[in-house]
């Protein structure tokens, strides 16, 4: 069998705030992976993915990084993307702040991502105020990718979405993973999404992982009641 390279380890994390919220977290993900998250709200998702960019204030346990540091991708894009500036502008900003490009090779950089997150060049000159839901969560995927990370933590990306455009969204991630071979911790609250989008889960339950395999795997023979439950739910 061919190896798979890694691209994020974490093995044995624990984390607290005034009591212990992660238990002995363990799993991996591999290059060009689309690993879900499930797990009821206060489960422990938001603090995993602030330990895995290293924002976690006490945590124990080792969370090896094999490429770079990964971008986050919001519910609310208006949470990442700098209201008072032009989608040009913020999309430059990392290159900006990685060096070594010139104006006018920052600019077609940018215009080559807006058309690869399916965006015309005229939104470029728009504020994020003046998109749709939809095409700002596009502009906050062309963000995160146009600094050259290859791994994504996308936290409840396509939630706050109507149901087309979640599925264009959705279609977009999957078009971008095959092409940029790209992985993606994917936390989501939504079977139906994890199971369209995802080749591996992890299904969280009070701080611990209670279930982890493949898509086909958890959803044919579910081995934690906790999940059998969830599945339950969805029907
Ligand atoms: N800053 C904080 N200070 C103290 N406790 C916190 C803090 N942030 C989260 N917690 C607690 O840690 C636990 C895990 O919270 P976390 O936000 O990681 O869950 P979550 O699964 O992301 O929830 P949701 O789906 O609602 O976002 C919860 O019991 C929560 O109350």
């Amino acid at each position: 069998m061919i190896d798979r390279k890694k691209v994020l380890e974490i093995r044995g994390v624990n984390a607290y705030y005034e009591k212990q919220v992660l238990y002995d977290i363990n799993f991996c993900i591999y290059e060009n992976e689309i690993m879900g998250l499930v797990g009821e709200s206060g489960c422990g998702k938001s603090t995993l993915s602030r330990a895995i960019l290293g924002l976690g204030e006490r945590t124990e346990g080792e969370i090896i990084h094999h490429t770079s540091r990964p971008q986050m991708i919001f519910q609310d894009p208006y949470a990442s993307l700098n209201p008072v500036k032009k989608v040009g502008w913020i999309l430059e900003e990392p290159l900006r702040l990685k060096g070594g490009s010139s104006k006018a090779g920052r600019r077609e950089a940018v215009l080559d991502m807006l058309k690869k997150v399916g965006l015309e060049e005229k939104i470029a000159a728009r504020l994020p105020r003046e998109l749709s839901g939809g095409q700002r969560q596009r502009v906050s995927i062309a963000a995160a990718l146009i600094g050259g990370s290859r791994f994504i933590i996308a936290d409840e990306p396509v939630s706050a979405l109507d149901v087309t455009v979640q599925a264009q969204i959705m279609e977009l991630l999957l078009k971008l993973a095959d092409e940029f071979k790209l992985s993606y911790l994917f936390i989501s609250h939504d079977l139906n999404v994890i199971y369209q989008m995802c080749d591996r889960l992890i299904v969280m339950k009070e701080g611990r992982i209670v279930e982890e395999g493949t898509v086909d795997q958890v959803f044919t023979h579910p081995q934690n009641p906790y999940t059998r439950q969830l599945l339950e739910l969805e029907k």
